[in-house]
């Protein structure tokens, strides 16, 4: 039988725009909101914590199925990330959390462990899901799914202003490099791989604002 939850799945590459979109949307629709790049992250912080060789599959699917992951909203409305129990939202946040969240992210077995964890989240009245293979293979039947981008300089860009605001030290050479690597990772594995699902609305953030994209993105789910 057809799920009868809706969700709505923004996939798209990194620093498109999808967890602050997704998470405004959540918002106004009263739905639930799932970050599964979070959980790719917090595996990976978990894998290297424990020092784990990534070609041992069966050591990190456990490590993936034992990894208690939560989110919990704070008083100003920030997403906070509990990983066995403390707090690991700013670690999480980092581009080298990042860049180890992709890596493990290519491998089968962690993704399979992920599955059943992501789709928990489907409850009612509905589920805004971003990442990278939401709408191509967590939830496929999805009834409104959107692909987010905008050019690697202007990712860069939003980037290098989101650290510079935080006090980390860049560059914008530095950051456009990771993003493309970043991006040819996701885009270029084997399994679930970076793509726009079948029938999901495009669009192209570049030179819109934040509340642009919103409306956009929350027409889809009124359409
Ligand atoms: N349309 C936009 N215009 C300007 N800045 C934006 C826009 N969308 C997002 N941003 C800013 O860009 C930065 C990255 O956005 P966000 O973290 O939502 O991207 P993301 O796609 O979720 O990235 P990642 O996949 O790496 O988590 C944030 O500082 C955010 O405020
Ligand atoms: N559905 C997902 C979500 C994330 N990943 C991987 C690939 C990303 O580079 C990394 C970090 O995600 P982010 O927090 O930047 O959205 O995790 C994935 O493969 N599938």
């Amino acid at each position: 039988m057809a799920d009868p939850v809706p969700v709505l799945t923004i996939d798209g590459p990194s620093g498109s725009g999808k967890g602050t979109v997704s998470r405004l949307a959540a918002a106004r629709l009263g739905w639930h909101y799932l970050d599964s790049g979070a959980l790719y992250r917090a595996v990976g912080a978990a894998a290297a914590r424990a020092g784990l060789d990534l070609a041992d599959v069966e050591a990190l699917a456990r490590l993936t199925r034992d990894t208690r992951i939560e989110f919990r909203e704070d008083p100003d409305g920030e997403l906070r990330v509990l990983v066995d129990g403390e707090d690991a939202t700013d670690a999480l946040r980092t581009e080298e959390a990042g860049a180890a969240a992709s890596t493990i992210a290519a491998i089968p077995e962690v993704r399979e462990a992920l599955k059943d964890r992501q789709r928990g989240f489907r409850r009612p009245p509905g589920l805004v899901a971003d990442g990278r293979d939401m709408g191509t293979v967590i939830f496929p039947d999805a009834p409104f799914k959107v692909f987010l981008t905008a050019s690697a300089g202007e990712r860069a860009e939003r980037r290098y202003k989101q650290l510079k605001g935080k006090g980390v030290s860049v560059t914008m050479d530095g950051l456009l490099r990771e993003i493309l690597a970043r991006d040819a990772r996701d885009a270029d594995r084997a399994v679930a791989p970076l793509r726009p699902a079948p029938g999901a609305v495009h669009i192209d953030t570049t030179g819109l604002g934040i509340d642009e994209v919103v409306e956009r993105v929350l027409a889809v789910v009124a359409s």
